[in-house]
């Protein structure tokens, strides 16, 4: 696939960036394949929020159920996948002097009517994860199936400062301690792979 330095320094920038094209159409489909197969087998949990003892589900806040990404599971789309993200973690390592030494990801599916309330995705009493990164998979979306990924300003919180339409392959990466976002409530079900690349090593 494409070299993955021009995001990288578009990252480096802004913090945050949108790319079409880094995920090929077939690995997009095959990933997308794995997690509706992976849902209608029963491997999709209803995702909560917080950590340890005050881990809860709450659909007011969240109404996603995900499925983690097993390495030593992988079949041939997700492990494709993650050897993919390998080379990206030792780009942003190389390039961003980053010291990622993990990441770990998950397949999340919206059903319509849900999304995801304003959030950090670094939590304030554990700074491990440093890039975020989102890749969606349905086969197709329009303006009419809502959804979006808003991103606000690292400075102001209410300052929109991107609404990202989850298109098919799209992928983003945004700083996990700078942007807060959330997930406008979608029309039709919403499918994505979302990760966190951190400086802690994996579990
Ligand atoms: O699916 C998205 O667009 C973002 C999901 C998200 O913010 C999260 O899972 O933390
Ligand atoms: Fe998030």
């Amino acid at each position: 696939m494409a070299s993955t330095e021009p995001l990288i320094d578009v990252l480096a920038d802004q913090g945050w960036v949108v790319c079409d094209t880094a995920i090929n159409a077939s690995l997009r489909h095959n990933l997308y394949t794995q997690a509706v197969t992976a849902w209608t087998t029963g491997t999709f949990q209803p995702a909560g929020i917080g950590r340890g003892n005050t881990h809860a589900v709450n659909t007011a806040v969240r109404g996603d159920a995900i499925c983690w990404l097993e390495p030593s599971q992988a079949v041939q789309a997700s492990s494709h996948f993650l050897s993919w993200t390998t080379t990206l973690q030792q780009e942003l390592n190389r390039l961003l002097y980053t010291g990622l030494n993990s990441a770990e990801f998950h397949f999340a599916r919206y059903p319509s009517g849900q999304g995801y309330t304003k959030h950090l995705d670094q939590h304030k009493d554990q700074r491990h994860r440093k890039i975020s990164l989102v890749l969606y998979l349905n086969p197709g979306w329009t303006r009419a199936d809502g959804g979006e990924l808003c991103l606000y300003a690292a400075q102001d919180e209410n300052q929109e400062i991107q609404r990202i339409l989850p298109q098919p392959g799209r992928l983003v990466l945004f700083r996990s301690d700078l942007f807060p976002h959330e997930v406008l409530p979608c029309t039709q079900t919403r499918w994505s792979l979302t990760g966190w690349f951190r400086t802690d090593m994996a579990k």
